[in-house]
């Protein structure tokens, strides 16, 4: 997937955001601990690791549009610290989600602690896989990412 103009896009609404909360100091922790919290709040909408419950997965858009929240910090944190992701590619294997999840918990916060090209790279292997085991295409993803990141002006603009 090509991914030029949504780093495009947020590099936008980043400036936007920290303009209109007149942020002035490094948010890079913040953006990382944004990133952890989405990716939980993902894996909660899915339910896949609650056993104990026979309620199944929230809706699709509602996963989706808890998955563009995690690309819109991964795009982010890329713009803060320079690193890219040109073509967005990984495996097309279905896995299972928990384990999936907890992987990515665990390469979100390698990238933490060393924030390089390549642990950034890899954390976008683990979306990959994400979208692909959710069911997500491309184009899905690109209009939800479009979708969510004008309701992000919105909310900027009326006072959020
Ligand atoms: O510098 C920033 C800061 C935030 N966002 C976006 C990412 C995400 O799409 C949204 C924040 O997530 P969410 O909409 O879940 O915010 P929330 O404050 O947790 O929402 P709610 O109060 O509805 O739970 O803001 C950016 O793109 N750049």
């Amino acid at each position: 997937m090509e991914m030029t103009a949504l780093f495009n896009m947020q590099r936008e609404l980043d400036a936007f955001i920290e303009g209109s909360k007149e942020i002035t100091y490094d948010v890079f922790e913040e953006k990382s601990l944004a990133l952890l919290i989405e990716l939980s709040e993902l894996a909660n909408e899915t339910r896949c690791f609650k056993y104990w419950s026979t309620k199944g997965a929230s809706p699709q858009p509602v996963l989706l549009e808890e998955f563009v929240d995690s690309i819109h910090f991964m795009l982010s944190l890329g713009i803060m610290k320079g690193f890219t992701c040109d073509q967005w590619q990984g495996k097309k294997e279905k896995v299972k989600l928990t384990t999936l999840f907890i992987d990515t918990q665990r390469v979100i916060l390698q990238f933490i602690a060393e924030p390089t090209q390549a642990h950034y790279e890899k954390i976008w292997q683990n979306y990959y896989s994400l979208a692909y085991n959710l069911d997500f295409d491309a184009a899905a993803i690109t209009d939800a990412y479009i979708q969510k990141n004008q309701k992000n002006y919105e909310r900027q603009r009326t006072g959020y």
